[in-house]
């Protein structure tokens, strides 16, 4: 028999993904449930018959105060411990675009101290200084630890996001590229790192950093959305695909691969 890895996403104040994130999860395998970020706090749902965390998309608290700002408050105030034990458990977060804003603001990610509450890198307003709504190219670092992009080299994704410029200090940076904790990159059709270069890299994320993991590649968080690539038929330009890369998707995409290495983990 195999094991049911149930999932939690979180809902509520403005998030907007949760029923495609949910979905996506389920296509995977898994069990996924719903839940009011109030319900988890409250104690009436237990992060504990979860083996994956998710914080999605949306906008949270409207983004007053920065995106994600409001909601790591909330979350480190209320459950700041559960998650702390939750990840020293072997279990996986993911933080997908609000969420990823989310985990930076908590210091859950990079996570660079024990306790997982230091920030030290931001997701600030896009360089071109308005919210971007597009398709990118993505290259995964091979050498990083992350557990949800085993085995993937590149991928198209969409991202849609007013604040997804990665930014922190050069030594931070340093301390991320040296230990492998860099998974995704903005990159060009043929999958080289964009260099900066808009619309490919859509926001000027420094080293075109779309996402990033933990040393134990188990806490992860991207600026793209990998639930709104499940299906063939998502990609805008599936109709006029070469047959062979329409096959490639159609097998599988790579948004799903992401979701089905998580719960495989747990297998
Ligand atoms: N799609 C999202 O999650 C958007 C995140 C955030 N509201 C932003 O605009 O940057």
């Amino acid at each position: 028999m195999t094991r049911q890895v149930k999932v939690l996403v979180l809902t509520g104040y403005g998030l907007n993904c949760d029923m495609e994130t949910a979905h996506a999860f389920e296509m995977a395998g898994a069990v996924a449930d719903r839940v009011h970020i109030n319900t988890l706090i409250s104690g009436d749902v237990k992060l504990s018959a979860y083996q994956i965390l998710v914080f999605g998309g949306g906008f949270s608290w409207g983004d007053d105060h920065g995106a994600g700002v409001v909601q790591a408050v909330r979350i480190m105030t209320g459950l700041g411990d559960a998650i702390r034990d939750f990840i020293a458990g072997g279990r996986l977060v993911m933080g997908i675009c609000n969420g990823f804003q989310t985990l930076v603001n908590t210091g859950l990610l990079p996570g660079f101290d024990e306790n997982y509450t230091q920030r030290e890198v931001a997701l600030l307003h896009n360089d071109c200084g308005n919210f971007r709504d597009q398709w990118v190219d993505l290259c995964v670092n091979s050498h990083s630890p992350c557990v949800f992009t085993e085995g993937m080299d590149s991928l198209p994704l969409p991202v849609r996001h007013g604040e997804g410029k990665f930014y922190a200090a050069s030594a931070v940076i340093e301390k991320l590229e040296n230990s492998g904790q860099v998974v995704l990159r903005y990159a060009r059709p043929d999958g080289k790192p964009a260099e900066g270069v808009f619309p490919m890299n859509p926001n000027g994320s420094i080293n075109d950093i779309a996402g990033i993991c933990d040393a134990s590649g188990r806490v992860f968080g991207l600026m793209p959305h990998p639930e709104a690539f499940t299906h063939l038929t998502h990609h805008p330009d599936w109709t006029r695909m070469k047959a062979e890369e329409r096959a490639f998707f159609d097998d599988l995409t790579p948004g799903l691969r992401i979701f089905q290495n998580a719960v495989r983990h747990f297998r």
